[in-house]
């Protein structure tokens, strides 16, 4: 058996689609989406996603204002520019890619945007509407994940969906997006000694750990659902996830590449949130 492909591109080119024809109609009313992109440092990764993001902006009809500052930025003088942000109307949306440099509290900053501009869905408050269920920005990566299961038509009600990781940014909100659609749910991480047990008896499993083969197909329930969030390089250098992709696929009834599964839907959820954000203002 060879599992289908979750098209992670495809997916994006539908749900842009859709972005880009709510933004037309702000823009029309004279308020058009705008996303500015904070980029402290020179780390080449953020760099990639940076351009990929602000390159998802334009196609989707939306302002995008990409600023670009030195490693040793001080703190305070990116509280300020926040607060700017927070205060012009053209800026819908403010995003400051992670990781930042060790001087700077990343708590500090993301609490300093606007509760109405966080669409990477990573503050406080953020994460208690997701906790309770409120409405407000879901972080972009499970979110996108969400909809990646989704359309692959089978409905969570019922399923054991297994995560394998537990950061603030993926694996618990993708562990409570997924118990409110119904599924039961199991949050797997380092300190997980078997994780084969849990994952074998996982009608979806998505892995969020950072390290290569920590999913392979021996784990893997026939039929199972995998998304794969893993970023990382093999020998080669070549970009890779977190699930061994040729043995899993096998196995699995669906799963996601790296590159082209879960990485250009992160980019879509924000622009997502960014036009939903200019929708409420
Ligand atoms: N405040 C903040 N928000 C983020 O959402 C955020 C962040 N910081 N820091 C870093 C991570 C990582 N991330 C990715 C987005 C798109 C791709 C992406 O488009 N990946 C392509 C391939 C890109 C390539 O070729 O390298 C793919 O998977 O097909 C990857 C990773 C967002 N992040």
């Amino acid at each position: 058996m060879s599992a289908q492909l979750i098209d992670g591109i495809a997916l994006s080119q539908k749900l842009r689609a859709e972005i880009a024809a709510r933004a037309a109609v702000l823009t029309a009313k004279g308020k058009q989406p705008g996303l500015a992109v904070i980029l402290v440092g020179d780390d080449p990764a953020s760099h990639v996603y940076v351009r990929n993001k602000v390159k998802g902006c334009e196609d989707a009809g939306f302002y995008s204002l990409k600023e670009q500052y030195p490693a040793d930025l001080s703190e305070a003088a990116l509280l300020e520019r926040i607060a700017a942000l927070n205060a012009d109307p053209k800026i819908h949306g403010i995003l400051v890619q992670m990781p930042l440099p060790k001087h700077i509290n990343p708590h500090k900053v993301i609490e300093a945007i606007s509760t109405t501009k966080d669409v990477d869905g990573y503050s406080v408050l953020s994460a208690g509407e997701l906790m309770t269920g409120l409405e407000g920005f879901r972080p972009c990566t499970p979110y996108g994940c969400m909809k990646l299961i989704e359309s692959t038509g089978v409905d969570l009600k019922g399923k054991h969906a297994v995560v394998i990781g537990r950061s603030n940014t993926v694996g618990k909100p993708m562990g409570l997006l997924l118990l409110q659609a119904n599924a039961t749910v199991t949050i797997c991480h380092s300190g997980t000694p078997d994780l084969g047990v849990f994952t074998r008896q996982a009608d979806v499993v998505v892995a969020a750990v950072g390290r290569r083969n920590v999913l392979t197909a021996d784990m893997v329930k026939p039929g199972a659902i995998v998304i794969d969030v893993g970023m990382n390089r093999n020998d080669e250098g070549k970009l890779c996830g977190d699930v061994d992709f040729a043995g899993v696929k096998e196995v699995a009834s669906h799963i996601t590449p790296v590159p082209g599964g879960v990485g250009p839907m992160t980019i879509t959820m924000l622009l997502m949130n960014t036009v939903e954000a200019a929708e409420r203002a």
